[in-house]
């Protein structure tokens, strides 16, 4: 057959541009990426040969073999695994299909052309996200042929490209089932860290390093032609193939003798992370029911954190893989976490169906629940600075587990933290607002709204800023569900300083206040029940404020409504919100709003006013971060005011 020419695509040509020149230093990770790809393979092909007894693939020596040949200068990373179809050959290899990688190419860019190397560092940490495992091989290779059969199919596929815009594919009649990946070697140039890969002891030392503990066994054979024979070894030159990682699980050696980064390499092949995680969890469970499990927290969110990416840790019955991506072991607001439980006891064929209703899954999904919310906690108290750069990745999600997961409620909450009014720098846990709380003072009070400045410049703000009381600043969407799902902690109910009255102070200031108000209440009676009916389709009552000391107005919502944010949230998510007014509250202590009430007293019918009733309700919504129905008039009729001031 002949070879048929195709072109990257562009970001898979960008991409590959950035591995080729060296955004690393260090290039003998492509062995890790190769070696982890072939190691994927095998598993993927035990999985579906468990599920499928007619695939028909012999899965009897499962293996990866490394074949170095110093005279040809090649190397050969072989598998008999999965293999590949010639679609999967064409989407998998020359297409970068994850979305948001032109974008994450664009900042690259920047952060490199504004010279600033600790951004263009962590836009470079996540390069290993987009799946470019694979490219990294043009890291040391100047052609890299891709030789693979798919089990279960007859013919092959050939796939070869010097990694400078185009690639050749062609179908092959006699392809071994499995890949191969054959690497033509740069010349060697030790002062850029491109090492000769031939050798076997250097093949030895990056297995040893990254891939140790890789299940399949991992071969090596050298291959030295002629120049073999002259040193009288073999005829032909091969080497009998030597197994060359230890292939002993980490979860199962002692702590002791792991070190951080034979973790560190675990946590990299299964999240197919490029950086360190940022902590590592383990688990020895004996009993009557026998587990390990080691788990991590990556240093950074994956991209799809939010949407349907893969999550789950992987599931191993007796050091045998059998589901790579097994949610029901975390519970989704822990669903950055990544990691292996090894079961002693479950069955190897066990489905998805029944792993839903297993009891030792359940145990374990409990188990594993509890010990990473203690982590957080953990590190939220000795390692405040880790746990600050985790949180504010990781936090929103893990305040999902507030909206269902009413069991470990206490256990969230003592991970979680907020932003507050306190320190502008420091979040606090609830514990530490409740033990600051005012004399008198009977409710954790919280803003929600879309930035730290909006919530901390909303008018709602001024009283709670004015008697020195503390107020949680909460800004992420998940927020918004969860204040309404947590009733309360220790006996304090969670109250939005932007719903419902505000009484403030001890009881003797309540009374006073709200003999104040009723004073003033009859003076601006007619005032009130004039607006009500003027912004009738707007507000659903017009009243007097005791939250505001300098602004005139300010928008609030009834004890029970969503909240503006909420709102939006909901109707985002497709949900039918059917309108809701609100409140408009008025500061009578504000020259403005004392003018207009000595306007609508000396000539109700005066038409001017009904202009300022709407500029007062706009400005309120203007105050919270929303906007006027009709920005435009509201600007027109503002314009019209000013003028005659000047
Ligand atoms: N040896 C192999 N056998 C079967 N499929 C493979 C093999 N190598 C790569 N693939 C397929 O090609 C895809 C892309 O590989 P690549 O290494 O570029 O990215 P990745 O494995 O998804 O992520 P990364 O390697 O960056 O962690 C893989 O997901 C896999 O489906």
């Amino acid at each position: 057959m002949t070879a048929e020419t195709f072109e990257f695509q562009v970001e898979a040509r960008q991409l590959l541009q950035m591995m080729v020149h060296s955004i690393y230093s260090n290039k003998d990770v492509f062995l890790r990426e190769l070696v982890s790809n072939a190691s994927d393979a095998l598993d993927k092909l035990r999985i579906e040969a468990l599920r499928d007894d007619t695939l028909g693939a012999d899965v009897s020596d499962l293996h990866i073999e490394i074949e170095a040949d110093k005279d040809a200068r090649t190397l050969t990373i072989r598998d008999n695994g999965i293999g590949m179809s010639r679609d999967e050959v064409v989407g998998l290899i020359g297409t970068i299909a994850k979305s948001g990688t032109a974008e994450f190419l664009k900042k690259l860019k920047e952060a490199r052309q504004a010279g600033d190397p600790d951004k263009a560092a962590a836009a470079e940490g996540l390069i290993g996200q987009f799946g470019v495992g694979f490219y990294s091989a043009f890291m040391v290779a100047d052609e890299v042929t891709l030789l693979t059969r798919r089990a279960g199919e007859s013919t092959g596929t050939r796939w070869t490209s010097t990694g400078e815009g185009t690639y050749t594919i062609e179908t092959v009649d006699d392809a071994p089932q499995g890949t191969s990946v054959t690497l033509r070697l740069k010349p060697v140039d030790n002062d850029n860290r491109l090492f000769d890969y031939t050798s076997p002891w250097k093949i030895k030392e990056i297995v040893k390093r990254y891939s140790d503990f890789i299940t399949w066994p991992i071969r090596l054979i050298t291959t030295a032609g002629e120049q073999k024979d002259q040193d009288g070894e073999k005829d032909g030159g091969k080497s009998e193939p030597e197994t060359i990682n230890s292939r002993q699980a980490l979860w199962a050696r002692p702590r002791s003798e792991v070190s951080d980064e034979e973790y560190h390499e675990l946590y990299k092949h299964i999240s197919h992370d490029w950086t360190d995680p940022l902590e590592t969890i383990r688990i020895h469970a004996e009993g009557t029911f026998e587990y390990q499990a080691l788990l991590f927290f990556p240093a950074q969110p994956p991209r799809d954190l939010f949407s349907s990416g893969r999550r789950g840790v992987q599931l191993y019955v007796k050091r045998v893989l059998i589901m790579e991506e097994c949610e029901e072991l975390v519970p989704p607001y822990l669903r950055f976490v990544k990691g292996v439980v090894d079961a002693q006891d479950l069955s190897l064929n066990i489905s998805r169906e029944i792993l839903q209703q297993d009891r030792h899954i359940q145990m374990m999904r409990r188990r594993l629940a509890k010990k990473v919310l203690s982590t957080i906690k953990e590190m939220r108290v000795k390692q405040p600075e880790k746990y600050t750069a985790f949180w504010r990745e990781f936090g929103p999600v893990v305040k999902e587990g507030l909206l269902g997961d009413f069991e470990n409620r206490d256990a969230i909450l003592a991970a979680c933290s907020f932003a507050t009014t306190h320190d502008a720098e420091k979040t606090a846990t609830l514990q530490e607002y409740v033990e600051r709380m005012k004399e008198g003072q009977e409710h954790i009070f919280y803003m929600t709204g879309p930035s730290r400045t909006a919530v901390e410049n909303s008018p709602h703000m001024e009283a709670y800023r004015d008697k020195g009381l503390e107020v949680l600043v909460l800004t992420d969407p998940v927020d918004e569900l969860w204040v309404d799902a947590v009733p309360e902690f220790q006996g304090k109910k969670l109250r939005s300083i932007a719903k419902g009255e505000a009484e403030l102070g001890t009881e003797e200031e309540k009374e006073q206040a709200k003999a104040e108000r009723e004073q003033k209440q009859q003076e601006y009676g007619d005032l009130l029940e004039w607006l009500g009916k003027q912004l009738g389709d707007e507000v659903k009552e017009v009243r007097l404020s005791s939250r505001l000391t300098t602004s005139p107005a300010c928008v609030v919502s009834d004890a029970d409504d969503a909240t503006p944010g909420l709102r939006n949230m909901l109707r985002a998510m497709g949900q039918e919100m059917p309108e809701s007014k609100r409140i408009l509250e008025l500061n009578p202590g504000h020259g403005l709003i004392a003018g207009l009430r000595k306007a609508h007293a000396a000539d109700a019918s005066d038409p001017e006013l009904a202009a300022m009733a709407e500029i007062v309700y706009g400005m309120a919504l203007l105050a919270e971060g929303g906007r006027p129905d009709d920005p435009s008039r509201f600007t027109k009729l503002l314009a019209e005011r000013l003028e005659r001031t000047l």
